[in-house]
């Protein structure tokens, strides 16, 4: 079914992968039935891990990390897709099942402590799964829980003391300990070092690694911090508004990018050397709401390797940059006048919030010149807002610069050694993002 598996293919697996995740849905609908729309938090998500491997998540925050690793968990009902595990699909788990999974898949948290009782020991805390899973006798029970708390350094006279007397480093090897209890073999990690000293950071990393051979354990680690994601990834899934961008291996993906939102996710890492990082793309803005995603490709709203009409191909960065701009505050303004109240005020004459779009108009173009074509389009967009059809204006700018991009959902394209980029570019028609712009100049480095 998905459209990952043409790319994963080409990846050196030996047998099947682990753990399968295959069009993966999770959408939160706490508004329906206000008639909101659904968050699309995880969109169609595909992808492999093998076993022993560690596969990195990175993003920007609320592009649905977190909630990928809570669906592959089933701690979130998931609307759509399969995860398999060893082949078998942990979404169709009756109870008995689903306990199971429980077991052999875990997660450790950013703040382990953060949803655990303040008044329960260190060793109570450790202890719970294998209560709640009533596993083997209580002395066999006290004991494991030491063996697991000089396994991560922790002491035996640990064990009846609070979470609130450890540092939190020392919170983050309770968590780990509590969640290796049950002898998991998959660990979800989400941001485990991110709330830690840089130096607390390695030695938590180094014994999650030393843990993970020892035992065998397969991770996914969902990080922020693209460095750590570097270091100990095998492999690594870009993620934007719910949905995969790329996927490949690390030392690859870090160094040939091919997808934009990659690029320009990796150039936005703030370099040693200020002179080095002079060509770096820039991010602009936040990414778009998951309610409301761009049609098209997700990232096409804040591209800059966006394909354009032919009769545009001409115009510079900085000009394609402010139409780009330009449209954006118009889908900003159809959006936010599309309530009753803005419609009403808007009839009335009665003003809004917003800049006078002449002046927006002024303030991007006025000291940019444009073919006549392209400023009659742009001075037209401008009179129809004026005139309250913000919605017209919005139809005449697509017409006139709308492409591909924004009209299909991109495929996932096999786009190297056992990578994987989603993006219109790497069709056959197009120029691919690295021959667009100079490809040399925007390389993270
Ligand atoms: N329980 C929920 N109900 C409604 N929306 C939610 C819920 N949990 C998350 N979301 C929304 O889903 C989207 C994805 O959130 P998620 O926490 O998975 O992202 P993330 O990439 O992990 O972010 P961060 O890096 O900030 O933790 C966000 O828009 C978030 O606001």
């Amino acid at each position: 079914m998905s459209d990952s598996t043409t790319a994963d293919d080409s990846r050196r697996t030996a047998g099947e992968p682990h753990l399968t995740v295959d069009g993966l849905r999770t959408y939160y609908e706490s508004e329906k039935f206000v008639g909101g729309k659904p968050v699309k938090a995880v969109d169609g998500v595909s992808f492999e891990i093998g076993r022993g491997e560690t596969f990195g998540i990175v993003g920007e925050s609320g592009c649905g990390k977190t909630t990928l690793g809570r669906s592959i968990l089933q701690l979130e009902d998931v609307d759509d897709g399969r995860v398999s595990f060893d082949g078998t699909d942990v979404t169709t788990l009756g109870r008995r099942g689903l306990k199971e999974w429980r077991r052999d898949a875990q997660m450790v948290y950013q703040n382990p402590m953060s949803s655990i009782n303040e008044r329960m020991t260190v060793g109570e805390i450790v202890r719970e799964p294998l209560e709640v899973h009533n596993w083997e006798s209580a002395a066999r029970r006290r004991e494991r829980v030491q063996e697991l708390l000089d396994r991560v350094g922790l002491r035996p006279e640990h064990y009846h003391r609070y979470p609130h007397q450890f540092s939190g480093g020392q919170r983050q090897r309770i968590g780990i300990a509590r969640a290796l209890a049950l002898e998991p073999e998959f660990l979800v990690l989400d941001e485990p070092v991110s709330a830690l000293d840089v130096s607390v950071q390695a030695k938590i990393l180094n014994l999650l690694s030393d843990l993970q051979e020892e035992f065998g354990l397969t991770y996914m680690l969902i990080a922020h911090d693209l460095s750590v994601v570097r270091h100990i990834c095998d492999r690594v899934g870009v993620m934007y508004l719910g949905k995969l961008m790329e996927v490949g291996p690390t030392e690859r993906l870090f160094t040939a990018p091919q997808n934009p939102y990659t690029r320009s996710l990796l150039s936005a890492i703030p370099q040693p050397d200020p002179d080095v990082g002079a060509d770096r793309i820039t991010l602009r803005g936040t990414p778009p709401n998951p309610r409301d995603p761009p049609s098209g490709c997700v990232f096409s709203t804040r591209c800059p390797f966006k394909i354009r009409q032919p009769e545009h191909e001409n115009l510079d960065d900085e000009q394609w940059a402010a139409i780009a701009e330009f449209r954006r505050v118009i889908r900003e303004r159809e959006r936010a006048t599309a309530t009753t109240l803005q419609r009403a005020k808007q009839r009335l004459g009665m003003g809004t919030e917003f800049t006078p779009i002449r002046e927006v108009n002024e303030e991007l173009f006025g000291s940019l010149t444009y073919p006549e074509s392209v400023e009659s389009t742009l001075n037209q967009a401008t009179e129809l807002v004026e005139g309250g059809d913000v919605t017209e204006a919005r139809a005449v700018l697509d017409e006139t610069f709308s492409t591909v991009c924004e009209h299909e959902p991109p495929e996932q394209h096999a786009v190297g050694d056992g990578q994987s980029s989603r993006c219109h570019r790497h069709r056959e028609e197009y120029r691919e993002p690295g021959e667009y712009l100079d490809a040399e100049k925007y390389l993270p480095r």
